[in-house]
């Protein structure tokens, strides 16, 4: 494993050009992913977390800051050095439902492969990593030629993770992998970023839901309003919450602590909602 983070976020802003004027959607954001490590980010609604995602993927522009990728500083970035970048298959995204990811009209072999040949790999070469990597997943070849429809729920959660991991990227960014689904699907996604973890990819992981990414995260980013106001490892920022905002979504996640404490949680709660209330 290389020292160097996969991902360096220093002092990033992002304004957003609106009809009512501009919005300054995320505010001197600084986050260092290492290799290997799983980051969560976690936030409210509106509180920018989609926004730091895009601007690590280069969709959005950042008015200030810089952005270094596995070594390679992006922030100046034209859209075609952004998408040759991307064709290297170093940075992947996974948007919502992991498990639905799959085109429904694509084999398991061509969604495979598909991501291999945008690197410019031959159809030859490709063909043969994909076969290595369903031993990797466990996963028999005899369902290459089967459509996402015709697979069970762990099998497609098998693809998906090679999905993921057939270019060996250095880092995968995830939005909202977990929290919008129903308890089994959900399940499965656990499992699926799990795998990916186990694999050693660093995972940068966004989410409203502090219980659904404490279990998974090494460390936790906590967005309020633009602003990441702690980044801490997952347990620190659950047992000693430092900003009023995480005090708030610790308490609002009750499983996240004894049931002996719900009452000094219900407490803590509403201490911590009057020191977000203007005075
Ligand atoms: N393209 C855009 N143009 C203008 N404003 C935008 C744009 N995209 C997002 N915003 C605004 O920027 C702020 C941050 O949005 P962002 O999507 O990053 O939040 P989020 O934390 O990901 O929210 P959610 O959990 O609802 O997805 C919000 O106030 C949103 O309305």
């Amino acid at each position: 494993m290389s020292a160097d983070p996969v991902l360096a976020v220093t002092g990033l802003d992002v304004h957003y050009r609106r009809r009512t004027g501009r919005l300054h959607a995320l505010k001197q954001a600084t986050l260092t992913v290492a290799a290997g490590e799983t980051v969560g980010v976690i936030g409210e609604t509106g509180s920018g977390k989609s926004t730091l995602a895009r601007a690590v993927l280069g969709l959005v522009r950042p008015s200030a800051g810089r952005i270094v990728v596995a070594g390679t500083d992006v922030t100046g970035f034209s859209a075609r050095r952004w998408r040759a970048l991307r064709r290297q298959g170093v940075l992947q995204y996974v948007f919502q439902d992991p498990l639905r990811s799959l085109d429904p009209d694509l084999t398991v072999e061509e969604s495979l492969i598909e991501p291999l040949l945008i690197q410019g790999r031959s159809r030859r070469e490709s063909a043969d990593r994909v076969r290595a990597y369903l031993e990797r997943v466990h996963l028999d070849e005899t369902l290459l030629s089967r459509l996402p429809g015709e697979l069970s729920g762990g099998q497609r959660q098998r693809v998906a993770v090679a999905r993921a991991l057939v270019t060996d990227p250095r880092l995968i960014i995830l939005d909202e992998p977990v929290s919008a689904l129903d308890a089994a699907t959900r399940v499965r996604a656990l499992e699926f970023l799990k795998e990916l973890r186990a694999a050693g990819t660093a995972l940068v992981f966004i989410s409203h839901d502090l219980g659904s990414v404490a279990g998974l995260a090494d460390r936790v980013a906590v967005l309020y309003q633009g602003e990441i106001v702690e980044t801490a490892p997952a347990t620190d920022v659950i047992r000693s919450p430092r900003h009023a905002y995480t005090r708030l979504l610790v308490s609002s996640a009750p499983t996240l602590r004894s049931a002996a404490a719900n009452r000094a949680d219900r407490a803590a709660r509403r201490q911590a909602l009057r020191d977000l209330l203007p005075a």
